[in-house]
């Protein structure tokens, strides 16, 4: 039953409570209420996915629209970071979703395993073969259903489908709407295949290469979330209670269990002046608020380093020196080229009519331009031996070190559509980083933002990456497919002629692809460094587990989200396993 009032609940004990009803806690939710035996609260600080941000509440279901969900909407934490060194001084917004479906509501549904490495190199440094890519396969198979394109294209040669789940919560697809651009990034894997291979799946484990993108969207060109995979099919089990509106201030600890000061149960309000309620929980609390309000949420309840705990007066319970840091994210930059696209994105945005015929045809056929994010291809690539950083950030020889995503159309999240020209872009990011960064308390108060410094680009070695990336992208370019596609660079990229001046273009441009992980990361549970065990149980502490994007040790060198998933579907066997 979902809620919008504490005062409305009946009861104020549970068996689990969940914080935050995002993309893994509406997985852990959906899965423990399952078991008819389980009673669970999931309280979420957003909104509904159904009041949107305007009256006719359709832009978090339109692929198409997901750039206008972030930043600085109502269904966002409309968070900024702070001054950021590697980017000469620029504070950048750091959007995270505050609606259910958390950020799987607002982000833009790409869909990556990331490499079998990545996962192996988890299992490795946490000691737990639970999490290595064999083990954690059948958890990703799990969270995901194949399904036709939008556009019903016949996908073979796009995607290996028995790679793939058939019956998960998460529909995932092939593009369902094609770009002039489609045939010439398919073209240069043939005209330069030894720079630029074809892979006809990176899901497989070995990403790299160029392949099609799979997204987490469904056969009517429907974004598919954990709310709408997940919590929304589980929303009317009497067994479970969905609290809106409504943010957790603090976890508390009332005993000590065998030695451990144990967290059962949540402090929350609805605004800084409202009433403050509180919650038990007989089993447990997992957190899943992400990798931002995770560990916020952490040390406002006194979990972390104590020297800073007291600085802002919160009184220290429990000494993990590593709440708060490790907080890794990926870099992300659009070049821009001119084209000669006849169809390309800003040619249809500045046509208002365009516009609205595009989302009639979404909402009467299920097809057109709006059943698209934009991104039909992925490219995954590392860098010649001799250009790679020592020691190598990158998890192993499978794992990139950089993506290029290309686009039909201007694509920027700084730069707004210019007026007039037609456009080319080629995204870059750095998808194995090397800069950290963290995130602080600004003050004991709950409703105060945290302190939100990623780090990008602050270690040189990412910048000099990405340098490589922005020159790979030129090289893409030189397939003799592209000619009379293709124009120049614009301005300031074409105006960076040298390393330095592409350091420095670099710097001045890139921004974030939205991944922070890391902030309450898994180690061993004998490591006195980090914040969970590889079972997710915060260290040091009884009853309280973590269950989001904060718990990795290391970020993936893909798309998050799928991972995040499969993390979480884990998870919730984890924890049934410790109950049933
Ligand atoms: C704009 C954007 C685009 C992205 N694009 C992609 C993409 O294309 N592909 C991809 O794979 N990944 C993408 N990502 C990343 C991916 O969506 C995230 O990594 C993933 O969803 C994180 O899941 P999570 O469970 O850790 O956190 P979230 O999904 O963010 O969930 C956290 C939830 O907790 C709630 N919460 C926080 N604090 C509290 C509190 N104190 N009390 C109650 N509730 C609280 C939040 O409101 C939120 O609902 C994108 C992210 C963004 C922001």
């Amino acid at each position: 039953t979902l809620y919008t009032d504490p005062a409305q609940l009946s009861q104020t004990e549970y068996d689990f409570i969940v914080v935050g009803a995002g993309t893994a806690g509406n997985v852990v939710a959906a899965r423990l209420s399952e078991e008819a035996s389980f009673n669970v609260l999931v309280v979420e600080a957003g909104i509904s996915n159904e009041d949107d941000v305007d009256e006719d509440n359709v832009e978090d279901e339109v692929p198409l629209l997901s750039l206008s969900l972030s930043p600085n909407t109502s269904l966002t934490w409309n968070f900024t970071t702070t001054p950021q060194v590697g980017l000469n001084g620029r504070a950048i917004p750091y959007p995270r979703g505050r609606v259910l479906g958390g950020s799987s509501t607002i982000n833009f549904m790409i869909w990556t395993r990331a490499s079998e490495d990545d996962w192996d190199r988890f299992a490795e440094f946490t000691g737990d073969q639970g999490w290595s890519w064999d083990a954690m396969l059948p958890y990703m198979k799990k969270s995901e259903q194949l399904v036709p394109s939008a556009d019903r294209h016949n996908t073979a040669g796009e995607i290996v489908p028995e790679l793939h789940g058939m019956h998960g919560p998460i529909n995932i697809s092939i593009g369902g709407f094609s770009f002039e651009s489609d045939a010439h990034v398919i073209n240069t894997t043939k005209e330069l295949p030894d720079e630029f291979p074809f892979n006809q799946d990176m899901n497989s484990g070995f990403p790299l290469g160029v392949g099609w993108t799979q997204s987490s969207i469904d056969s009517q060109g429907h974004r598919s979330s954990s709310v709408t995979g997940y919590l929304g099919p589980a929303m009317n089990r009497s067994n479970l209670d969905v609290l809106i509106l409504t943010q957790v201030t603090k976890l508390i600890s009332t005993q000590t269990v065998n030695g451990l000061p144990h967290f059962d149960t949540i402090e929350v309000a609805q605004s800084p002046t409202s009433k403050h309620y509180t919650f038990s929980a007989r089993k447990e609390v997992i957190v899943s608020a992400g990798s931002v309000s995770t560990p916020q949420l952490l040390l406002l309840s006194g979990i972390g380093n104590a020297a800073l705990l007291r600085s802002v007066d919160v009184e220290p319970i429990v000494e993990l020196n590593d709440v708060g840091r490790n907080l890794t994210d990926h870099p992300f930059l659009g070049n821009q080229w001119f084209s000669t696209s006849t169809d390309s994105l800003e040619s249809v945005l500045r046509n208002e009519t365009l516009v609205l015929e595009g989302l009639e045809q979404w909402e009467t056929t299920g097809t057109g331009r709006d059943v698209s994010q934009g991104l039909n291809q992925l490219i995954w690539l590392r860098l010649p031996p001799d250009q790679t950083p020592s020691p190598d950030p990158a998890a192993g020889p499978f794992a990139p070190h950089f993506e290029i995503l290309p686009a039909d159309g201007f694509g920027s999240f700084d730069l707004p559509i210019p007026p007039t020209g037609i456009f080319m872009t080629l995204f870059t990011a750095v998808v194995s980083p090397v800069s950290r960064g963290s995130v602080t308390l600004a003050s004991s108060n709950p409703f105060d933002f945290p302190i939100i410094d990623p780090g990008l680009l602050s270690d040189q070695a990412d910048v000099d990456v990405m340098v490589q990336a922005i020159k790979t992208a030129f090289q893409f370019l030189q397939a003799p497919t592209w000619d009379g596609f293709i124009v120049a660079p614009t301005t300031d990229l074409a105006a960076a002629t040298t390393d330095e001046e592409l350091a420095e273009y670099v710097r001045n441009f890139t921004s974030t692809e939205f991944h922070p992980v890391g902030t309450a990361r898994m180690t061993p549970t004998s490591s006195k460094t980090g914040v969970v065990n590889p079972d997710l149980h915060v260290k040091n502490t009884s009853g309280l587990r973590v269950v989001d994007a904060s718990v990795f040790p290391f970020i993936l060198a893909g798309h998050l989200q799928a991972g995040v998933y499969a993390l979480a579907e884990r998870a919730a066997d984890l924890i049934k396993a410790e109950w049933l």
